[in-house]
Order: structure tokens, then C-alpha cells, then sequence
């Protein structure tokens, strides 16, 4: 049976991943006799399509959490699944094929200066088939941030919240069953804050992926399904919002 074009280039769209961890362990050396405990014993699970928000002061293990669930960084010890993936045993293509199936947004938003918002969200889709509808995809993510409109401008030519827009798009582009953020918006001011964060919550509903979250914003955390709060690589609070 042939398939549809879109699932050429994205085979896990438009539905999330569940998350499991188990009694995942990251530390980290520091001098020759410190060991940094970024994260201890974490286990967690959490269904598939929820939002989370990752709270907790600084140090206390949010990013690490997210690169270790984003494959960017490996586990000491422990599992790590995501969907029917084990991403503590990927290994060289599979943890890159991995990679380009999540979306991640940073507190940098990372785009290429040289290229315009549309090539920007364009980026992901290098390589994969069929090329014809990279342009149409990556429209179409602009057009979920509300930036259509600003397809041909330059990061220099568009604000803070609008770059980090172009890099939610970006993130968008490959329809993604998990989307992690790392401070998404800890380069913005409070307004354009909220802004980004209410789109983010809007986009994770409507299209139904797994989202986590890190932030020291919880008025914006408090608007996800949930809020864990780590501290010492450990969750101290776990709070799910009531649903009705
Ligand atoms: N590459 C590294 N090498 C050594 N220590 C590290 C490294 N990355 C993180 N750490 C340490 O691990 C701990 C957790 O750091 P992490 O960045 O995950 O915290 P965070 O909650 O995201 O903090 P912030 O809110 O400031 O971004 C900290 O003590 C940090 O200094």
C-alpha cells in the first residue's frame, strides 16, 4: 500500500508520544572531587498529549531533564521511553532520526541570520521527501504562528517574540509528537512572554502533542495541564490540573 505524501515526511504526525522515565540518573563532574547531581532518580510518566510545565529554581535540573528526554545528552543510568522509542538505548542514526521527529524550542531562538523566516522553517525538511512540499509545510507553519505574512524577512528584520515565532514554526515543520522548550521565553519581556507562551498552549491543544515545558514563569505555567517542580535533580511537587 503506497502512503500519503505527508507521511513520507512526517510519519509520527499530529498525535503525541507518551513519556516514561525510570529511575533516571545524570551527574555531572565538577573539579576532581564534586559530583554535580543535575538529575537523581527521576522517575515520571506522563500520557500522551499532556502539557507540562518544569518549574524550579536555577540548578535544579530542568534543562538537563529535557535534553536527556531530547537525546541532546545521554543518561548515567535509567530508562528513558518515549512512545514505543527506548531513547536511552539510541544509538549513531536512530538517536538523529529521534532528534528530527521531537521539536525543540530554545530560550536563543537559533535562527540563521542569513536566511529568511520561510528558509528558517524550512531547515528541518533538508533531505527529506518529497521535496515539492517543504515550501507548502513550511507556510503552513508560519501561518499556525501568525506569521505568514512575514515568510520573506530576515531574523534582524523581525522582534524577539516574532523570532521566536519563526523558531516554533520551525519546531512545528516536521510535525512533531513531542515538543520540549527550554525557556522559551526567557529573552522576551512579560508581554510578549504571555504571548508566546498562551500560543504555545494553544498549539500543544489543538494539534495534540506532548509538551514540556521549562520555566520560572508560573502564571504561564499554571496555564499547562501540569506542573512539576524540580529541585536537586529530584520532583518535589507534582500538581495536574483538575480537568473536568
Ligand atoms: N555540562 C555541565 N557540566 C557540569 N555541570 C552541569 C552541566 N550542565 C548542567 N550542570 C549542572 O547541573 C545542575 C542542573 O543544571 P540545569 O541547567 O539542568 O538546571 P536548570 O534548572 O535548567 O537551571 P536554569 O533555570 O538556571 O536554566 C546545575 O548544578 C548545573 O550547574
Amino acid at each position: 500500500m503506497s502512503s500519503a505524501p505527508w507521511q513520507q515526511v512526517a510519519p509520527s504526525a499530529s498525535f503525541g508520544s507518551s513519556l516514561e522515565l525510570v529511575d533516571v540518573n545524570k551527574f555531572y563532574q565538577s573539579g576532581t572531587d564534586h559530583e554535580i547531581k543535575a538529575v537523581q532518580n527521576l522517575s515520571l510518566s506522563v500520557p500522551a498529549g499532556q502539557s507540562v510545565a518544569l518549574v524550579g529554581s536555577s540548578g535544579s535540573g530542568k534543562s538537563t531533564l529535557l535534553h536527556l528526554i531530547g537525546a541532546i545528552d545521554k543518561a548515567d543510568s535509567g530508562q528513558i521511553r518515549v512512545g514505543d522509542t527506548s531513547i536511552t538505548s539510541l544509538k549513531g542514526n536512530a538517536a538523529a532520526d529521534y532528534r528530527a521527529s521531537i521539536g525543540i524550542i530554545f530560550q536563543h531562538f537559533y535562527l540563521i541570520d542569513s536566511l529568511s523566516a520561510l528558509d528558517n522553517v524550512m531547515a528541518p525538511l533538508i533531505g527529506r521527501k518529497p521535496r515539492k512540499t517543504h515550501r507548502d509545510l513550511a507556510l503552513e507553519a508560519l501561518a499556525q504562528v501568525g506569521l505568514a505574512d512575514r515568510a520573506a524577512s530576515t531574523p534582524q528584520q523581525l522582534s524577539g517574540g516574532q523570532q521566536q515565532r519563526v523558531a516554533i514554526a520551525r519546531a512545528l515543520v516536521v510535525k512533531p509528537h513531542l515538543l520540549l522548550a527550554d525557556e522559551p521565553t526567557g529573552n522576551l519581556d512579560s508581554d510578549t512572554s504571555a504571548q508566546i507562551l498562551e500560543l504555545l498552549a494553544q498549539l500543544q491543544t489543538q494539534l495534540g502533542i506532548t509538551m514540556l515545558v521549562a520555566t520560572h514563569d508560573l502564571a504561564a505555567a499554571r496555564q499547562l495541564d501540569r506542573m512539576i517542580e524540580l529541585k536537586d535533580g529530584q520532583i518535589i511537587k507534582d500538581n495536574s490540573r483538575a480537568v473536568n
